[in-house]
């Protein structure tokens, strides 16, 4: 069976009645007759530019409801085989997802400098969309509790080209107890049925159940009342999930705003997508996306504080190390900058750099972070994360412009010529590819299996 037919499958698996059931009490726009029939149909997914990227070589048009995106207007056009893909000009996602970024205001200034959480954030579509928009002073805590989904995490963030994040591992109370109110934005892009994913062969069709429906919905109240303990009062919830029903969605904000914690929040650029107060909904049938749900809520200045409650176990200064204990070729990888020291962290056979002035408890809490080496036996190597860095502290030093077809070989996994000795980054038009240790005629590739094409 072809994907399509699988997807069409999923869908006309319901009747109309069981996906206004689905959905519950709300007026579905367009009708559920319309719905269904857009359930089984392919959206392709839309591009986010990063802000500092390059035009692109082929036509796109945009995404209305966020000023960063964009999709191919040609459909056989495969951004992902494009090197612009390959250097961190843009990222991936379901148009969809683009929701809960523009009521974040990702797509605007508004986040600069601020300090940010994503609570559920593998693998990190929204997260790397955060990180860019914080820009080089704000700081971004990224928590997945489930440690198998890190890894694409640290990947997606690493393609940013930013340092300013790390990431946790935490049940989301245990986090708000060790951390405390802390940030001025946190994102909850909550597990849920995943309802809009049926129509994609990616979720159970038992996502549609009254069941699965109270199953997500409670797990999602733990979430939020985890999340409204990590802001800072006045700070800005964001809420969002891939699904249709409304107790996953609009009843979940209601709850909050019931209880005094906050008021909604508008946001203004969104008013055409408005399901309730501060709360917006794309629909398949009317936004060629899978459907989407995003919610913005203020933190009530009354609500009581708590204050950073650190691990005694792992306390900071534990895992850290100075400057002597480095890999011993370091300064032939890395220049640092003088106004953005790093704090530099050994675990395992993982070295890390923390922008120093990143939270107090930021060590305590990080499983990963910002990766600058790695330890195969006794040998140290620079990390491919590090390789796409686009600003900030450690940038590597030497560089190695190569022509279109030899990035393209690159990423295809091939070595390249390449007539200077030691480690530098093969780079196409400024865009950092990755690794090459050059013998002083062939850089061997060492770019990282899952990155390679
Ligand atoms: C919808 S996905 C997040 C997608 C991600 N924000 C992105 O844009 O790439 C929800 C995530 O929540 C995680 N999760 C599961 N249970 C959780 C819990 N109790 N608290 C926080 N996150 C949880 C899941 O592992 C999953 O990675």
């Amino acid at each position: 069976m072809s994907d399509s037919d699988s997807q069409r499958d999923h869908a006309s698996i319901f009747s109309v009645a069981e996906i206004e059931s689905a959905v519950g009490a709300i007026e579905i726009p367009g009708g559920a007759a319309a719905m269904r029939e857009a359930m089984s149909r392919r959206h392709f997914n839309a591009l986010r530019m990063h802000r500092s990227a390059a035009d692109l070589d082929f036509e796109t048009k945009p995404v209305d409801w966020y000023s960063l995106g964009c999709k191919a207007t040609a459909t056989d056009v495969r951004p992902s085989r494009t090197l612009a893909y390959a250097g961190g000009d843009f990222y991936l996602q379901d148009s969809g997802s683009l929701l809960a970024l523009a009521a974040a205001g990702c797509d605007t200034d508004e986040l600069a400098g601020q300090r940010v959480c994503d609570l559920c954030a593998a693998p990190g579509g929204k997260a790397s969309a955060l990180l860019e928009a914080i820009g080089d002073d704000g700081f971004l805590l990224a928590n997945e509790p489930i440690r198998s989904r890190i890894a694409p995490l640290k990947y997606n963030l690493a393609r940013t080209g930013s340092d300013r994040y790390a990431i946790s591992s935490l049940d989301p109370d245990r986090l708000a107890d060790k951390v405390g109110s802390e940030f001025d934005l946190v994102l909850v892009d909550a597990p849920c049925s995943g309802q809009a994913l049926v129509s994609r062969g990616k979720q159970n069709p038992a996502a549609m159940t009254d069941k699965q429906v109270q199953h997500s919905a409670s797990r999602q109240n733990r979430i939020l009342d985890a999340a409204v303990r990590l802001l800072k009062p006045g700070g800005r919830l964001v809420y969002s999930t891939c699904t249709f029903a409304v107790d996953e969605n609009e009843a979940q904000m209601q709850r909050l705003v019931d209880a005094d914690w906050g008021t909604p929040a508008s946001v203004t650029n969104l008013s055409d997508y408005q399901s309730a107060s501060g709360c917006y909904r794309l629909w398949p049938h009317l936004h060629d996306c899978a459907g989407a749900f995003a919610a913005s809520m203020q933190l009530a200045d009354s609500f009581p504080t708590r204050t950073a409650k650190l691990s005694r176990k792992k306390s900071r200064n534990e895992t850290r190390v100075s400057e002597k204990q480095l890999p011993k070729d370091w300064k032939q990888w890395y220049r640092e900058s003088a106004s953005k020291p790093l704090n530099y962290h050994i675990d395992g056979s993982v070295l890390f750099g923390f922008a120093a002035d990143a939270p107090a408890w930021v060590e305590s809490v990080a499983v990963a972070g910002p990766e600058l080496a790695y330890r195969t036996g006794q040998t140290w190597k620079p990390s491919h994360e590090a390789a796409m860095r686009k600003g900030n502290a450690a940038m590597a030093l030497q560089t190695h412009e190569v022509d279109e077809a030899s990035a393209r070989n690159f990423m295809a996994g091939s070595t390249i010529s390449c007539p200077d000795r030691g480690w530098r980054i093969a780079q196409h038009q400024d865009r950092p590819l990755g690794w090459i240790k050059s013998d002083g005629r062939v850089g061997k590739n060492h770019l990282p299996g899952s990155a390679r094409w």
